[in-house]
């Protein structure tokens, strides 16, 4: 998820049970101007822009067998030159057809790829051919359920791993019900697996999704925002202790703090108020040290700034 699927939600994720996690989508423009980079510092592995030092995907080795790198395209060549830069470090390549917004639709990307199944062909071909992990991507529905259903074949024919099926259409918004059933209809159809997204807010909605569609995996993505351990199987932790670890995971992992308070932010908006104290808090902070005072965590933050210069010199 845009700005709120970097390390430390993903590591959190992973920690509560979720098998595979998906990073932001990064625009492919973007990525061709990073450089990779092992930061030995923090035991990661950055891809930065260069010439202004900012991070624009940031993994360890930790996460290497389950992190999928989402990629915004219009282009084959463009995304196989991104992909390349990056495919050593991840599980595999997941190409975003279902952003809705516009700056994503403006440039070809996202959901404009949907009634463009020859570009969605030469991407996903491309990448296919070209790279040794395995390339998934993921859809919305089109307008009827048969046009979906052709679509969803066409792009199995490509060579693709996987298939996400966001179960809303473009217009949708994210308060309308997400269409099973509709997902259930392109599971039908495929060989390969589909991952079922929309509305899984519990961990016993996994089963329901699962049940309800006959796909053998299930994304969730407002779910975890709000509480990252929807995939306990010990049920949901309470989103106050969650929040806490979230934070340390971040303060750990060096995460960017707009990236952090994005998160919080959405935490907060769903199970509280921004207007309140707390959330007008979060608004103003402007780095990890505010926003442990924040939180009652600067021994940590201090912990964890002098752990790393014992172990790396003080650079
Ligand atoms: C804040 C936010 C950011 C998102 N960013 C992305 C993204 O980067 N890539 C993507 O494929 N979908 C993105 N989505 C869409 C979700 O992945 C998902 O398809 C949608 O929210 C429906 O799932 P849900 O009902 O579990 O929330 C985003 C959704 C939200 C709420």
């Amino acid at each position: 998820m845009a700005w709120q699927g970097t390390l430390p939600l993903r590591l959190l994720a992973a920690d509560y049970g979720a098998d595979i996690t998906y990073g932001e989508e990064i625009i492919d423009h973007k990525f061709i101007k990073c450089e990779r980079r092992v930061n030995e510092y923090l035991g990661t592995t950055d891809f930065v822009e260069k010439g202004s030092e900012s991070v624009v995907f940031r993994t360890c080795p930790e996460e290497r067998n389950r992190v999928v790198f989402q990629i915004g395209t219009s282009d084959a060549i463009r995304a196989l030159k991104a992909a390349q830069l990056v495919w050593k470090d991840i599980a595999a390549i997941d190409v975003n057809m279902g952003c809705p917004k516009s700056f994503s639709i403006s440039g070809g990307m996202g959901a404009a790829l949907l009634s463009k199944p020859e570009t969605i062909h030469d991407i996903l071909t491309t990448l296919k051919r070209n790279l040794d992990i395995p390339v998934t991507c993921k859809i919305r529905l089109l307008k009827t359920c048969p046009d979906t259903v052709e679509l969803a074949k066409r792009i199995e024919k490509t060579g693709v791993s996987a298939l996400a099926v966001h179960g809303r259409r473009v217009p949708d918004r994210p308060r309308d019900p997400a269409k099973w059933n509709e997902i259930a209809d392109v599971v039908a159809a495929l060989s390969i697996p589909v991952i079922a997204n929309g509305d899984v807010f519990d961990y016993e909605d996994i089963q329901r999704i699962k049940e309800a569609t006959g796909a053998t995996s299930v994304m969730v993505a407002r779910g975890a925002l709000w509480n990252v351990s929807v995939f306990s199987s010990h049920g949901k932790l309470p989103w106050e202790d969650v929040k806490r670890e979230y934070v340390r995971k971040s303060i750990l992992w060096d995460n960017d703090v707009k990236s952090t308070k994005h998160t919080l932010k959405e935490m907060i908006m769903h199970h509280s108020c921004l207007e309140l104290p707390e959330g007008k808090a979060v608004i103003k902070s402007e780095s990890l040290a505010d926003i442990s005072r924040l939180y009652g965590e600067e021994e940590y933050f201090q912990f964890v700034h002098k752990t790393r210069i014992l172990l790396n010199g003080n650079r």
